[in-house]
């Protein structure tokens, strides 16, 4: 049978949908791939925080699913709001690659110490993490997919470009990488590195557990469930300055979640452990600590300041 794949069409998401198709083959379904816009894609004059975080990445990819014209839809885990339809349903991550973010940059000599130089990213939780980290760096908007930001890039609108070592990989950038930002500091966006492949609710649940075995990857499967429950209890959403990564060693799962203010100057951070099957509820407690500790009076300034 022919699996209709629903992706952008970034040459990042064709490259994470090509790889989905690659493992159905692997599996003996046979594949056609369906390229959409969508918002995201569309606007480019505006960061994410101002067009609203709800599903600018995923929205017409899960309507395609709901009219039934696709089976799959293939996302950037990181870009998947933290609650979906019921009609909807997130059948499978794929295995994480390494999560951390990286620095590129054209100038082989570039280092984050010199003072005065300008970073590209456009994520409010890079800019925060900056401030904090590397307060004498600025920042500077890079919106737009891979290959635009490095075009912005190379015609010197910032000196070096923070990414997520996953896209840069998968796009062949490793050349440019100048620095890889440890994960303990800069600890990257739910989902970051891995690749969430979306159903409606009402697909056979034989097709449906077949899929599943060709793609999921049962590790990556249980971090993702906690970092979202965190995300989700959150309650704010992919544009707000949070960060939560989690890892699992012999059925031990740690989850490392926090929130930090515009400004770089609160920081809450919260590390707890629990049994892989107790995800979902490690995620809530995580979140509810780092709110409970300074998260909500975080939070409340970023409305605020949004207006
Ligand atoms: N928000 C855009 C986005 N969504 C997923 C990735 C990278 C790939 C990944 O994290 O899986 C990127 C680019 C970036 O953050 O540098």
């Amino acid at each position: 049978m022919t699996i209709r794949l629903a992706t952008r069409a970034s040459r990042l998401a064709l490259w994470q949908t090509e790889h989905v198709a690659h493992l159905l083959q692997k599996a003996g379904f046979e594949t056609e791939i369906v390229p959409m816009q969508t918002t995201g894609d569309a606007v480019q004059d505006r960061s994410l925080a101002k067009i609203g975080s709800k599903g600018v990445f995923t929205e017409e990819l899960e309507n395609s699913l709901l009219r039934g014209e696709t089976h799959l839809a293939v996302h950037s885990a990181k870009d998947v709001q933290s609650s979906i339809p019921r009609e909807l349903e997130l059948l499978a991550f794929l295995e994480r690659e390494q999560v951390n973010d990286v620095v590129l940059s054209f100038d082989e000599n570039f280092s984050l110490d010199k003072h005065g130089i300008v970073l590209g990213t456009s994520s409010t939780r890079r800019k925060a993490q900056l401030r904090r980290f590397y307060p004498h760096a600025e920042t500077a908007e890079a919106r737009g997919n891979l290959q635009t930001r490095l075009r912005k890039l190379e015609e010197g609108q910032f000196d070096a470009l923070v990414l997520a070592y996953a896209g840069v990989h998968r796009m062949g950038y490793e050349h440019l990488v100048r620095h890889t930002l440890p994960a303990t500091q800069f600890v990257p966006a739910t989902g970051q590195g891995s690749i969430a492949v979306e159903c409606a609710a009402e697909l056979d649940n034989e097709l449906k557990a077949r899929l599943k075995t060709a793609l999921d990857h049962p590790a990556t499967h249980t971090c993702l469930l906690a970092e979202r429950a965190f995300l989700h209890t959150m309650e704010g959403g992919c544009s707000i300055p949070s960060f939560a990564l989690a890892t699992l060693h012999n059925g031990t799962l740690r989850l490392h979640g926090g929130l930090i203010s515009l400004s770089g100057e609160e920081y809450v951070e919260e590390i707890q452990t629990a049994q892989a099957a107790d995800a979902y509820s490690l995620g809530v407690s995580v979140a509810d600590a780092v709110l409970a500790r300074g998260g909500r009076e975080i939070l409340a300034s970023i409305r605020e300041h949004r207006g």
